[in-house]
């Protein structure tokens, strides 16, 4: 008898588990609102709008007393279960998704902090990846001229430095970044130091391996200071 494989289902992971330091906020950052709702809800809408999506997951602190008034009427399910670092937040949730998520299911983890998620983003980066073991990401090309700065050595030796990087092949990583659950969870579950793992890519580069980039979308940034509040609120007023 031929053996069938089932289609890959494609499931949503939003780590929404951070405090927020760089906004210095009063709360959490997932939580204050743009664009006239709270942020973590555009990314919860991008997923419930997409037809391509079986599930979202959304993993939050179990100290969060914030979500049950952010989540849909359905489609959505919180896990509380994150950790001290991004990483810790996601391998926390696929290890609580073990056996509901299949091994060859896609998972698509995506920043809360990121509200201008759109479903077409959602469709061109599964449209892009679906097809690679190694996965992928949404990210940007550079388009300026990038510095690296080095200060001088503690005790004032050696001058501090400044030099030009060539640009060339350098791309600025956004999410959702999609893997099958298996390779994911063997590539966060084998990362040793989670805060040099600050994307999930980086955790299967770590395996040798290369996701692919697909071209994202300036509307898709990630909230991180005060001042991105107003640059997201544009992007989400704009025609998607
Ligand atoms: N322990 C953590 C840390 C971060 N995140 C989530 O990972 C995403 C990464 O965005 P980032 O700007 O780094 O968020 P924060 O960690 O909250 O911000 P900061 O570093 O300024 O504290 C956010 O959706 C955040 O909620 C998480 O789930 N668990
Ligand atoms: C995952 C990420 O959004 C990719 O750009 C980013 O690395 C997470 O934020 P951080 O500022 O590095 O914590």
């Amino acid at each position: 008898m031929t053996q069938t494989s089932q289609p890959p289902r494609y499931f949503a992971l939003i780590p929404a588990a951070g405090v927020g330091a760089r906004m210095a906020a009063d709360g959490p950052k997932q939580y204050l609102t743009v664009g006239g709702k709270p942020m973590l809800r555009h990314a919860l809408d991008a997923f419930l709008a997409s037809p391509l999506i079986a599930h979202t997951y959304v993993v939050v602190s179990p100290e969060d007393g914030q979500i049950a008034a952010v989540l849909p009427p359905a489609g959505v399910t919180a896990l509380r279960c994150g950790g001290a670092t991004r990483m810790d937040s996601v391998l926390n949730a696929l290890r609580a998704l073990q056996g509901q998520v299949g091994e060859n299911d896609m998972v698509l983890v995506h920043d809360a902090a990121r509200p201008g998620l759109t479903p077409a983003l959602i469709a061109k980066l599964i449209a892009g990846v679906a097809d690679d073991p190694a996965g992928g990401l949404l990210a940007l090309p550079v388009v300026d001229t990038v510095k690296r700065y080095t200060a001088a050595g503690a005790g004032g030796e050696g001058a501090a430095n400044v030099a030009t990087v060539p640009r060339d092949g350098l791309w600025l990583a956004q999410t959702p970044q999609m893997f099958s659950y298996a390779l994911l969870a063997r590539a966060l579950g084998a990362a040793t130091d989670a805060k040099a793992i600050t994307d999930d890519a980086s955790a299967v580069e770590a395996l040798g391996l290369s996701p692919r980039l697909v071209e994202g979308h300036p509307r898709n940034l990630k909230v991180t200071l005060p001042a991105d509040i107003r640059i997201a609120e544009m992007y989400l007023a704009a025609p998607q």
